[in-house]
């Protein structure tokens, strides 16, 4: 199972990943088939608890409801104080994807292998002011590291250009690890990203704020 939601997860990339925080939430399927016609083809959901950060979003509830309605690939993120408490609901929720902070976790090692003991899909995430030493020992496990481009916890931050520095030194380092960036990421940022060597490209403002999303949609993805 981990496998199959890998190779689907890497058959999509270089994919558009739109971050379902500042949508419309009083027209979730609404949202949804919008977004499936402007064909995105994979979802990033933020979970956020109002104490890893300090903003609360939504869990579990939103993450299952959206799984009856598509098949799409579900990458949730988990900007959450303890990822380990909940793993194990997020996965029954239908998660295909599962990442969770390492400034959040001890052990991190620990929490790939819950997630993995799930057959889904581990990846790490990293804030922009933590040092990058800190992933030492945990990026040979995981299967994805997410560069925060932002601190987590708001949509519509400036793009920190530092996230391109990780990313190429990740790549480098790590040629068949999934890479993926979350935070300022529009027409400007996404190509540098790209470049180098970003698989997945979290996006809010820069479709949700926008009218037409096939048209954002598009104009992103002609840019990777
Ligand atoms: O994780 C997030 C914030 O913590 C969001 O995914 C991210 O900020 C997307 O929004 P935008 O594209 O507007 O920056």
């Amino acid at each position: 199972m981990l496998q199959q939601r890998l190779d689907r997860i890497r058959n999509i990339t270089p994919a558009v990943l739109p971050s379902l925080l500042q949508c419309d939430f009083g027209d979730l399927r609404g949202e949804l088939e919008r977004l499936t016609k402007a064909g995105v083809e994979g979802l990033h959901l933020d979970v956020m608890d109002g104490h890893f950060v300090p903003n609360l979003s939504y869990g579990m509830p939103i993450v299952a409801g959206l799984r009856r309605w598509t098949d799409m690939p579900l990458d949730v993120h988990l900007m959450i104080s303890d990822p380990a408490a909940y793993i194990d609901a997020f996965a029954d929720a239908g998660a295909d994807m599962l990442t969770f902070h390492i400034e959040a976790v001890e052990n991190p090692l620990a929490i790939i292998d819950q997630i993995h003991r799930h057959g889904i899909v581990a990846g790490v995430a990293i804030n922009p002011d933590t040092p990058m030493d800190r992933l030492d020992g945990c990026v040979e496990a995981t299967d994805a590291v997410l560069v925060m481009s932002v601190k987590a916890g708001f949509g519509g931050q400036a793009f920190r250009p530092e996230a391109i520095e990780r990313l190429k030194s990740l790549r480098e380092a790590y040629p068949d690890l999934l890479l993926e960036v979350d935070g300022g990421i529009k027409e400007e940022t996404i190509g540098d990203c790209r470049q180098a060597g970003c698989d997945l490209f979290v996006v809010g403002s820069a479709i949700f704020g926008q009218s037409d999303y096939q048209t954002a949609v598009s104009r992103l993805r002609d840019l990777l």
